[in-house]
């Protein structure tokens, strides 16, 4: 599990360490970690151009005595001194060890750029010069290296409001910090290195949690000897329309790839006849009136995917939200409820599995608003409709009262297609039917959803069915990263 940390906690973590070691010891540790990652990255130190960006705080400092390190080497190393005040004793030993404070645009022409701005202690967008050097930086051939997070980038959310600088590698010290897993923050930190500087005993529980591979394996249903279709549990589907069969077949092929004993699918004659063709392996009830009567037991349901949301759409709707099982609400069942709340109110646990749109009329926040601040949107969501949250798009998170959110690190941009939501919901689904608390089912089908996209693309555009297809090659791939 890769957990991450807001400002407030890992600076509450680093006094509480501080306390104990000399002055200056941590941020010495922060600049040898930083120093050989870029050193790392240069290969041969020795006459390599070094420009640091140097804000008025600690992150400059730690880029100051990196720079000092690497000047140390034989780099030449200039530091652009952006901030009203600079720490003193790192630009001393800069200039002790050879560097120059830079006079004049050098940013340009630098092998390598340390965007040492801000880091935990910023606050609102970057301002100027900062704002500008963040753009020159992005515009520089040299590679950057952010030190603790991209300066421009919330470190406790993720969030960047106007300029914030991409780097290649982010540095970051002591622990992750939460702005590196989720975007937009996540897309503009490159490859996280996490630079130990003796943090970990003093931290508090984290803010954010990553599952890995070994996670996900380890939490996945495996059938036993003496299991069988029943006891592995039945998942129910109530999706598809006349309008939109094709969400019903995807939605059926997620849960069938996602291990549920059986699927019983339940709609009208449409997504009923293409799901017959497509499946022979569902149990299909056709449904005369909207009720699930005569469906059969299932151990959760999957509620919405091309569903509509017509007065038909709705009863269904009422009838399985008012039985005593999980329900996964996704996509037309979102519209539903959030027309009528009331249909939330229940004992038994629900995940919804909005996008930020489907979010946005759910809890009457702007769409844009939720994307730039998706966490915390996430969040607020669970905490007011009293479910579990899967926020889908660029990262997705998963958010539920009283734990920490879960961000999902696996995926493609090519997953970006009609369809593969309602797969996602399908292998969620039967993750609930076979046991799984919402909040498991819906990181580790976020997790796998994410390989399985990437299997299936392999660089190149995938179809929907294709992502169903691979989910079973990711459960291997998870289960041979844990070996
Ligand atoms: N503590 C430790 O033990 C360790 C800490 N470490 C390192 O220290 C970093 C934290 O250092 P920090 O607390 O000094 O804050 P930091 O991020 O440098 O920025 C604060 C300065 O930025 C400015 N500023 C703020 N917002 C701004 C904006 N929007 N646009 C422009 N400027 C803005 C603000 O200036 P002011 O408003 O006062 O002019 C303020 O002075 C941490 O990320 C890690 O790298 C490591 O060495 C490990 C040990
Ligand atoms: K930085």
């Amino acid at each position: 599990m890769r957990t991450a940390y807001t400002a407030d906690q890992i600076r509450g973590a680093e006094h509480a360490l501080m306390a104990r070691l000399p002055e200056g010891a941590l941020m010495q540790r922060a600049a040898a970690g930083l120093a050989a990652v870029c050193a790392d990255l240069l290969g041969r130190v020795y006459g390599r151009r070094v420009v640091l960006l140097v804000g008025s705080g600690d992150n400059g400092g730690d880029a100051l005595y990196a720079g000092e390190r690497l000047a140390r080497r034989g780099a030449r190393v200039e530091a652009v001194l952006a901030g009203s005040k600079t720490h003193e004793a790192g630009l001393r030993a800069l200039l002790d060890a050879g560097g120059r404070v830079a006079d004049g645009h050098v940013v340009e022409a630098a092998d390598l750029i340390i965007d040492g701005l801000v880091g935990i202690g910023a606050s609102g967008a970057l301002r100027e010069p900062y704002a500008r050097l963040a753009q020159e930086a992005n515009a520089a051939r040299g590679t950057v290296v952010a030190v603790d997070v991209p300066s421009g980038v919330d470190a406790s959310s993720g969030r960047v409001e106007g300029a914030a600088v991409r780097a290649g590698v982010t540095v970051t010290m002591g622990a992750y910090k939460t702005g590196l897993l989720v975007d937009p923050g996540a897309a503009v930190a490159g490859r996280v290195e996490l630079c130990d500087i003796g943090l970990g005993p003093y931290l508090p529980d984290p803010d954010v949690a990553a599952l890995t591979g070994r996670d996900v394996d380890g939490l996945l249903p495996r059938p036993g000897g003496e299991s069988d279709k029943y006891r592995r549990g039945v998942l129910g589907v109530a999706a598809g329309s006349d309008l939109f069969t094709g969400a019903a077949v995807l939605a059926v092929g997620g849960a069938l790839r996602g291990g549920a004993g059986m699927v019983r699918y339940a709609g009208r004659e449409a997504p009923v006849a293409q799901v017959r063709a497509q499946w022979p392996e569902a149990v299909v009830t056709l449904l005369d009136e909207p009720s699930i009567e005569h469906v059969g037991r299932v151990q959760a349901w999957v509620l919405g995917p091309g569903l509509g949301t017509d007065a038909w759409a709705h009863e269904l709707a009422a009838r399985v939200l008012a039985t005593d099982v999980p329900v996964l609400v996704d996509a037309d069942g979102l519209t539903l409820v959030s027309r009528d709340p009331g249909l939330l109110r229940r004992a038994a646990p629900v995940l919804i599995t909005p996008h930020a749109g489907e979010l946005s009329r759910l809890i009457g926040a702007d769409r844009a608003a939720i994307e730039a601040a998706r966490l915390e949107h996430a969040r607020r969501a669970a905490a007011e409709l009293g479910v579990t949250v899967l926020l889908k798009g660029s990262t997705t998170v998963v958010a539920e009262e009283g734990r920490p959110a879960r961000v999902n690190v696996t995926g493609t941009p090519w997953l970006a297609t009609g369809g593969t939501g309602d797969v996602l919901s399908g292998l969620a689904g039967a993750l609930l039917a076979q046991g799984l608390s919402c909040y498991d089912a819906a990181s580790c089908a976020a997790f796998l959803h994410g390989v399985a996209g990437g299997l299936a693309a392999d660089g190149a555009p995938l179809a929907a069915a294709d992502v169903a297809t691979a989910i079973p090659a990711a459960m291997r791939t998870v289960a041979e990263a844990a070996r």
